[in-house]
């Protein structure tokens, strides 16, 4: 079963929220959940325990979980760790698996066991305006697995929830990996239909203002590519093109892990995903739900009754 860390019990919030249900709740009462997703190294670990860190001293501590699995030492205070409930080394040996295919299956049997999480998450409701969740080193164990799509979905089925997407500023320097990761920031975008914005971090040692610059100055990009071969600079310019739309609607937000530098901008960009939530994917997400829940209905609008007899 899943158990919130020692330190994290509230005997409060027992006795406040009993009925775990945030249904009767309105959205400016729930919590924000923040899915910290981005590459192996891009340094999400380390925005989770600024960010921590920052919310503590601002009094508003957040709600923190870890998902993954196989971190040597979770660096912040946390209040569900997912090392509690499944060892990802155990899962390995039982099942005869490699180290991603012991992470993956720890992170699919706690995915089992969401539910938990989530009540005492709707236990905790008044408590927080802010929910954390660090997600796997590599990537793809949370984007491109079922475990990752049932957390992600039920998340946004109960709060306003955002996709933080953690780049690496330094190592994106060259336009074609620049593009490589928009293309899977995109891709995540795609898979989720969240909220979502780029955090460029680790401007300590790179400043991202040529990031800002390909994304909203073609030229600006097509001259980064000038010492590109001609295939590799030919796509490249191409895909720029496809991303527009993409570049268009995206945020990005210099900051540094290390030094903190851009936590105003990272809070308000959290605000304006926040808003979008409510906005626009929760009237979204509320009419697929009553059209999936009244099939009938939706049946009946589409192909209305013959009457003519
Ligand atoms: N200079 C600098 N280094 C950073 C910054 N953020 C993270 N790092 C470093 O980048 C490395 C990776 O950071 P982590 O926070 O472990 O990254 P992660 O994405 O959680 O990594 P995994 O979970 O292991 O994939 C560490 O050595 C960090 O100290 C930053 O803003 N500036």
């Amino acid at each position: 079963n899943i158990m919130e860390s020692e330190e994290s019990k509230s005997d409060q919030a027992e006795a406040k929220m009993e009925m775990g249900d945030t249904g009767s709740l309105k959205d400016s009462e729930l919590p924000t959940a923040l899915i910290v997703l981005g590459m192996a190294g891009s340094g999400k670990t380390t925005l989770v325990q600024r960010v921590t860190a920052h919310l503590h001293a601002s009094e508003s501590p957040p709600y923190v979980l870890n998902l993954d699995p196989a971190v040597h030492e979770v660096p912040y205070p946390v209040n569900i760790d997912i090392q509690d409930t499944v060892n990802y080394k155990e899962v390995m040996k039982q099942y005869g698996l490699g180290p991603n295919g012991g992470i993956m299956t720890a992170l699919n049997l706690f995915a089992t066991k969401f539910d938990q999480v989530l009540s005492l998450l709707q236990k905790r409701v008044p408590e927080f305006k802010n929910v954390v969740i660090d997600t796997p080193g590599q990537i793809e164990v949370f984007t491109w697995s079922a475990s990752g799509a049932i957390i992600t979905e039920s998340l946004a089925a109960t709060f306003p929830t955002v996709i933080v997407y953690i780049v690496d500023t330094a190592r994106c320097t060259n336009p074609v990996t620049f593009m490589s990761n928009m293309l899977y920031a995109c891709s995540i975008l795609y898979k989720t239909k969240l909220p979502f914005f780029v955090v460029m971090n680790k401007t300590d040692i790179v400043d991202h203002k040529f990031a800002v610059e390909w994304t909203t100055d073609f030229c600006a990009f097509e001259e980064a590519l000038q010492s590109e071969t001609s295939y590799i600079s030919n796509l490249s310019r191409s895909m720029s093109l496809v991303l527009d739309e993409f570049y268009n609607k995206l945020k990005l937000v210099g900051f540094s892990a290390v030094t903190g530098a851009g936590m105003d901008d990272f809070l308000k960009a959290v605000d304006e995903a926040r808003q979008e939530y409510i906005n626009e994917y929760k009237p979204a997400y509320e009419k697929m739900k009553k059209e999936k829940l009244n099939p009938e209905k939706r049946k009946e609008e589409k192909d209305p009754k013959d009457v003519s007899g």
